[in-house]
């Protein structure tokens, strides 16, 4: 069902298949054959932050599950203690080397057009802070259930750097285009409880119940014949894919030079600098 464009990329093969469960450093998947569910953790220690192996890890386990005839939905979590993800990894972007670089922006690119357009049923279960990438990830799937007291949005304009207009269009897609120009500009995290009252995210449970909560939602998505179920997600979504699939090249090439800008790489030197200063307090 993913468009033709996306099935022209075949991912290098990272991830290990041990009858219903499938393992790799940074993620860890299990499969329930009789509900068609499968459980993907992601265990990239110590902030699920995306660098370029595990953006393929994870586009390469979504293409698995694709193929598996008996796998209809996926739950995305976090095994983190508190952390869905801290988004990109900024060292990706923090004095690069301009080859991984452009390689890691097609990685990012790759797996959200993947995540994005998968006929599977995905569901955020977004138990710990998920800012900019982290958001992105939980605004590609189709159903968002968040624990309370974290935050989620587009943080990016706190890091002196911009949003691509994929992860906007992403965002508008789900709040409205109004409250993402706010966002956007503001570098808007927003707490569990105003996620879900500006439609971020879809419900709200304990930590304790979100796996459960996460089932059940699922369960009604697989209910639904698959093909309808798919068809109808790509009837919503493909015309924003698209946008990125006629452009993906010049993205990339946009991003490296943003990037390599003295400006943006003394922002995200400070950006980190803060961040080892907060933890140090
Ligand atoms: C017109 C437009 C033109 C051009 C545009 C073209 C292109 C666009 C250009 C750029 C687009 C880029 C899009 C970027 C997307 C992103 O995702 S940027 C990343 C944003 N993420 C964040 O801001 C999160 C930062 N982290 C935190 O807030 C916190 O760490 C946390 C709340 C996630 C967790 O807090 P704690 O549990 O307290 O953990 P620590 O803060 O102590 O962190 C532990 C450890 O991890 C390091 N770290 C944290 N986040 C990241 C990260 N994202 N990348 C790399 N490293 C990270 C942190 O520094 C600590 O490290 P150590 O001190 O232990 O070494």
């Amino acid at each position: 069902m993913a468009s033709s464009i996306l099935r022209r990329f075949i991912p290098r093969k990272t991830t290990w298949m041990y009858g219903q469960r499938m393992m790799s450093s940074t993620i860890d998947v299990s499969v329930d054959e009789q509900t068609g569910i499968a459980l993907m953790k992601m265990k990239r220690k110590p902030v699920n932050s995306l660098n370029l192996e595990f953006l393929q890890d994870i586009r390469n386990t979504i293409v698995t599950l694709e193929q598996n005839k008996k796998c209809k939905g996926l739950i995305l979590t976090s095994d983190v203690p508190k952390i869905f993800s801290a988004g990109i990894d900024i060292l990706e972007m923090y004095q690069p080397n301009e080859e991984r670089l452009h390689n890691f922006w097609r990685a990012l690119q790759d797996m959200w057009l993947q995540l994005y357009m998968t006929p599977l049923a995905t569901i955020a279960a977004i138990n710990g802070h998920s800012p900019a990438g982290g958001c992105l990830i939980s605004i590609s799937c189709d159903y968002r259930i968040m624990a309370p007291n974290y935050t989620i949005g587009l943080n990016e304009t706190l890091l002196g750097i911009v949003a691509p207009f994929w992860f906007k269009d992403a965002m508008c897609n789900t709040v409205g285009y109004r409250e993402t120009e706010i966002a956007l500009a503001l570098g808007k995290l927003y707490s569990t409880d105003e996620a879900l009252q500006k439609g971020l995210v879809d419900e709200v449970v304990t930590s304790e119940q979100i796996m459960e909560a996460a089932q059940r939602k699922m369960l009604e998505y697989v209910k639904i014949p698959n093909m309808a179920r798919a068809m109808s997600k790509q009837l919503m979504r493909q015309e924003t894919a698209d946008k990125l699939c006629s452009t993906q090249d010049s993205d990339v090439q946009n991003f490296v030079n943003f990037c390599l800008q003295d400006k943006v790489q003394q922002s995200l030197g400070f950006y980190l600098e803060q961040l080892k200063k907060r933890k140090s307090k």
